[in-house]
């Protein structure tokens, strides 16, 4: 590639959030390809530049390409984004490996971490990519549908490598998409994975009609618990007092356009999980998050409580009201023992 060249981008995951950075990509003027695994989805974005599936009644830019073939995405490409659910991080991993151009970096925009595990997406990556391979995080306030239609959105990219850092922040940037950069991979992957985990908690608490007080009561304990636990995990607290931490907690907790918190409000209404699932159709990330974040909190020694009974009601051991009243029964305390700042 040129210098003066743009960067050929190959988007892997045609869901609503791998489609809309794939057209906000593409309208930057970035030759892009967009791959997914569903023929009809990637036959609909080539033929009639929509993703009725996910994305239904967005125009998407006319030079995206589509392919469902992984080798002809990646062919030339100069950066990978990964897109996929958490679950199938590691797969997609797997067979862009032998695939991946060699100077190309690999970010993912994939919020979660590995299910059975708990690790991070990074620690993933960089085992099954090898050593020396340039990785990005890309994460914050985003809801696909309102980046697809072009409104103003801030996010974040992280990685430990700062010149990828900034390519990936450049094809992502634009007049309507602001773009900033770091370098804590760690705080970034967990504010995006445990966000998800406490929007469903003030989904619950809304569901029930418990008022704007708990819901505020929740968000603002809620990050108290990803501070702990992302200082017990060795991020920076100041990564989650940004857009990777309170910016996707508070659109996540508040914004109806979320699939976790709407998981919340039919279960706070008395829905079977199986119910709310199959309703919202698209991945719920904290069904496999909230159980990581609590093997996470236990290997580490850290109390959750509100993740602890969002995992309680996802697993159907406590019933929302359950959940409530042993939030509220527990004991008194200081709100800050000890400075998470030092
Ligand atoms: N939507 C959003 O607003 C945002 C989402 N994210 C994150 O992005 C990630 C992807 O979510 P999102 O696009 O919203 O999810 P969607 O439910 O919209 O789409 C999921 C996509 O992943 C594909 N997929 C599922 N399993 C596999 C697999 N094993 N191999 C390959 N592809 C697979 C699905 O294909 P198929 O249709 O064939 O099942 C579908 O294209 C999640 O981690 C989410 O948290 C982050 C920020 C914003
Ligand atoms: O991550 C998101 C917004 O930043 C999307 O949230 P949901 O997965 O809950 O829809």
């Amino acid at each position: 590639m040129a210098a003066s060249e743009k960067p050929k981008v190959a988007v892997l995951g045609a869901g609503s959030w791998g489609t809309a950075l794939a057209a906000l990509i593409a309208r930057h003027g970035h030759d892009t390809v967009l791959w997914g695994r569903d023929p009809a989805v990637v036959t609909a974005i080539a033929d009639s530049h929509q993703n009725p599936r996910y994305l239904p009644g967005i125009a998407l830019p006319e030079p995206l390409r589509a392919t469902t073939a992984l080798p002809a995405a990646l062919d030339a490409a100069d950066l990978v984004l990964v897109v996929v659910p958490s679950h199938a991080f590691a797969g997609i991993l797997e067979a862009l490996a032998p695939l991946r151009p060699a100077h190309a970096g690999v970010a993912w925009a994939t919020k979660g971490f590995e299910p059975g595990s708990g690790r991070f997406l990074h620690e993933v990556a960089s085992e099954r990519l090898g050593p020396g391979v340039p990785l990005a995080v890309v994460t914050g306030p985003s809801f696909a549908r309102e980046v697809a239609q072009g409104l103003p959105t801030a996010l974040t990219v992280h990685s430990d490598d700062a010149g990828f850092c900034q390519q990936v922040a450049d094809v992502l940037h634009g007049p309507a998409f602001r773009a900033y950069t770091g370098n804590d991979m760690r705080g970034a992957e967990l504010g995006g994975a445990m966000k998800n985990v406490l929007a469903v908690a003030t989904g619950v608490a809304d569901g029930m009609g418990l008022g704007l007080n708990a819901r505020a009561g929740l968000i603002t304990r809620g990050l108290n618990e990803m501070l702990r636990l992302n200082i017990a995990l060795g991020g920076r607290p100041e990564t989650l007092m940004g857009l990777a931490g309170l910016g996707d907690l508070v659109l996540t907790c508040t914004g109806d356009l979320s699939r976790n918190r709407r998981l919340g409000l039919a279960l706070g209404r008395g829905a079977s999980i199986e119910q709310a699932v199959r309703e919202i159709g698209q991945v719920v990330e904290s069904l496999q998050t909230a159980d990581e974040v609590m093997r996470l909190a236990g290997v580490h020694g850290i109390e959750l409580p509100i993740a602890e009974g969002v995992r309680d009601v996802l697993h159907g051991t406590v019933t929302p009201a359950e959940g409530l009243a042993r939030l509220m029964a527990r004991e008194r305390k200081a709100e800050y023992p000890q400075s998470l700042f030092c």
